[in-house]
């Protein structure tokens, strides 16, 4: 799939914007604070009816103006979509064609995009908090059920957690309530679990096949999800998920009313990379960190396609800097040809130009957008 008729309003600092992309790769040169992560985010924005970067949607309006419009014309192998996304203060809405979508899971999933920016890097070492982030928003864009899963689970767990205090504080008793709601929770938990191993097992072999492409040391990548309930494993039907996530609410249970909080489900889970069977978080360098997190990115273009059918568009985050020259061009192959692409830098040094074919490439400058030639 890619994007060509693209127009923007409002949205941070690109007041007003319409163009048209190159289906193959977009570039765009400028200097620090003009609007190039802004630009990038808008089209991820498009896709995925969020930030990559904040949770409030109001920071994403101009200063001073009552609303932001990002509209995209995505052509895919057999259909051509015209996209919209309004923000406003009081919340945002979706169309499809002209056709207004009640909800926001019907309209996710229609362009795909795939973000890779330098804080991606803290993907390995980061908190787990980071790659749990990482999966629900990755799978949530490729798998609408997850999504709906994934936001029901927090939305149950916030209930459940506000019941645990009430009851820490004496002011409920009824434990037959928390009991429905950890049987609801481990229901929806299960849901999420079991996609999640099988979106894993995917994005675990295709990472490892691309790691084997960037690494020339040639370590074998492995990626592990440990669910925080013990004893819950990757053949495990979501049944068995749920009877394992449900007894160990109910053995949990008063350790829970007592510190007011649900202590294990998908929300305290993690996910572990490792070379060669170590720990990646411990040993890895600084330089096959880089290329796990861009193996994973490659993978995850890779699953997209295997469930769509349509490669997804990549968004390069001011990377390009980040990776040598071997990186860049392992990643500038992988794509050739499939996916389409945006760049984002400050300066030409350092990108391999010899190997993006044909660029269209943009300066930005305030927030407007200038073409440099055509390709
Ligand atoms: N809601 C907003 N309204 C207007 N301007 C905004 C808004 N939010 C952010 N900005 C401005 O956008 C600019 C930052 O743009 P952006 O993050 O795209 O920079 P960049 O070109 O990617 O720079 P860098 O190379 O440093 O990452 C800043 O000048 C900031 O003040």
């Amino acid at each position: 799939m890619y994007l060509d008729h693209f127009s923007v309003q409002n949205y941070r600092n690109l007041k007003q914007i319409d163009t048209h992309f190159d289906p193959n790769v977009n570039i765009f040169i400028g200097k620090n604070a003009q609007g190039k992560t802004n630009l990038l985010e808008a089209v991820y924005f498009l896709a995925l009816t969020r930030s990559h970067r904040t949770s409030s949607d109001k920071e994403l309006i101009h200063f001073g103006d009552e609303f932001a419009n990002v509209r995209g014309q995505v052509h895919k192998s057999q259909v051509v979509l015209d996209l919209r996304a309004l923000i406003t203060k009081k919340g945002k809405k979706v169309w499809i064609n002209r056709v207004e979508q009640a909800k926001l899971s019907k309209y996710v999933g229609q362009l795909n995009a795939i973000l890779f920016s330098p804080e991606d890097l803290d993907l390995i070492k980061g908190a787990p908090s980071l790659r749990r982030r990482f999966m629900d928003q990755e799978f949530g864009q490729i798998n609408a059920e997850y999504l709906y899963f994934a936001s029901k689970y927090r939305q149950v767990l916030i209930q459940k957690n506000n019941y645990l205090k009430q009851l820490a504080k004496g002011e409920a008793k009824d434990q037959i309530f928390l009991d429905v709601l950890s049987d609801q929770l481990a229901g929806i938990a299960a849901e999420v679990i079991s996609r999640r191993f099988k979106f894993l097992k995917y994005l675990s072999h295709s990472a490892s096949l691309a790691y084997q492409e960037i690494s020339l040391a040639g370590e074998k990548l492995t990626l592990t999800y440990h669910p925080s309930v013990a004893g819950i494993n990757a053949d495990d039907s979501t049944e068995s998920i749920y009877q394992k996530v449900l007894a160990n609410y109910q053995k949990n249970k008063q350790t829970e009313i007592r510190k007011g909080t649900t202590l294990s489900g998908p929300h305290r889970d993690d996910l572990e990379f490792k070379l060669d069977g170590k720990n990646a978080h411990l040993y890895a360098s600084q330089g096959q960190q880089r290329s796990i997190a861009l193996s994973i990115k490659l993978a995850e273009i890779s699953l997209v396609h295997h469930l769509s059918g349509e490669y997804p568009v990549l968004l390069l985050d001011d990377v390009m800097s980040e990776l040598d020259h071997d990186r860049q061009s392992a990643l500038l192959n992988y794509i050739h040809g499939k996916t389409q692409t945006f760049i984002t830098t400050t300066d030409l040094e350092g990108i391999s130009w010899e190997i993006i074919k044909q660029p269209k490439i943009y300066h930005i400058d305030s927030g407007k957008i200038s073409l440099e030639k055509e390709s």
